[in-house]
């Protein structure tokens, strides 16, 4: 069988400190993803939001248009900032996400989303991944968050292939607690689920990791999560602990709270010996149950 993953890959994520202004992020953000290709990684993530800061009363004063693609300088200078760091850099870069302005996707008429574009190391677009899954939470005493009240949700799985390595899924942050999504995009080949996420200090604390390492067991693939800084002068005070977890659930590497970049090198031979000594490939049981990945739907 062919390796999901074709040849080794260095993959960096960065725990981006961001501020207030726009300019300074993504100026920022370009000094850190040329760190990281000069360190020799190959795939760059940077965080959820991480050009602005993330709230609810934020998305519509640091929205940007990406339709028609590409979009001018003026429509959305984080498209071409990013697509000129990928290119410097020479890396493929999955820049984090950032609010867009588009079209409504439902009929809530909300025209804003929480967006991730990933540029290959030529400076193109090669995909878009709307969050799917909308942050709405109410722990009482502790968070009360609700995406909803301004963004509408994207409506598709992302997979991008990556051609020398391999394929790749991309989903934002809440994404990660819903397995199918997970199970979907790693049914359709992907070695690498990466999610640009900036979870809180309450459900950091309890979720982060395990998700990170429950998605990895799931799929016996490869996680990567790639969290803002923290910022304790900012009203959404992220948990950090960018991390990288390996197909057997092993986290290889994690940050703490502070900017910094996590490096992993990533192995075609470790998903496949995960995948055989435990080989849930060949013992799913789509009598008992449907396909998720193939559209199958359960009937009773
Ligand atoms: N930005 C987010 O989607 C936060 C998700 C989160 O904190 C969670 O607990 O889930």
């Amino acid at each position: 069988m062919a390796k999901l993953l074709k040849q080794p890959l260095k993959l960096a994520l960065i725990q981006l400190a961001s501020t207030a202004d726009k300019a300074h992020n993504l100026a920022h953000a370009r000094t850190k993803v040329l760190e990281a290709a000069r360190a020799g990684a190959h795939l760059v993530v940077l965080p959820e939001c991480f050009n602005s800061p993330y709230g609810t009363k934020y998305f519509a004063q640091y929205s940007e248009t990406l339709l028609p693609s590409p979009p001018s300088e003026a429509q959305s200078p984080s498209f071409h900032a990013l697509s000129a760091m990928a290119k410097e850099g020479g890396v493929y870069l999955v820049g984090g996400s950032i609010p867009e302005r588009g079209p409504p996707s439902d009929n809530s008429g909300k025209s804003l989303y929480n967006t991730s574009l990933t540029f290959s190391p030529q400076g193109e677009l090669l995909a878009t991944h709307r969050k799917v899954h909308l942050f709405d939470i109410d722990i009482p005493g502790k968070i009360k968050f609700k995406e909803s009240e301004v963004l509408s949700p994207g409506n598709k799985i992302t997979v991008v292939d990556l051609p020398e390595y391999g394929k790749v899924a991309v989903a934002i942050c809440y994404d990660v607690r819903f397995p199918e999504l997970a199970t979907i995009a790693a049914r359709k080949g992907a070695f690498l689920l990466l999610y640009p996420g900036a979870f809180n200090l309450t459900t950091g604390a309890l979720h982060w990791e395990l998700l990170a390492r429950a998605r990895a067991t799931d799929n016996q693939v490869y996680v990567g999560l790639c969290s803002p800084a923290r910022d304790m002068s900012a009203e959404y005070n992220a948990w950090g602990h960018s991390m990288v977890v390996d197909p057997n659930a092993a986290v290889l590497e994690q940050l703490d709270e502070k900017e910094g970049i996590v490096y992993a090198e990533l192995k075609g031979e470790r998903v496949e010996e995960v995948r055989s000594g435990i080989p849930l490939r060949d013992q799913r049981r789509f009598d008992v149950y449907p396909d998720v990945s193939k559209g199958g739907k359960f009937e009773e």
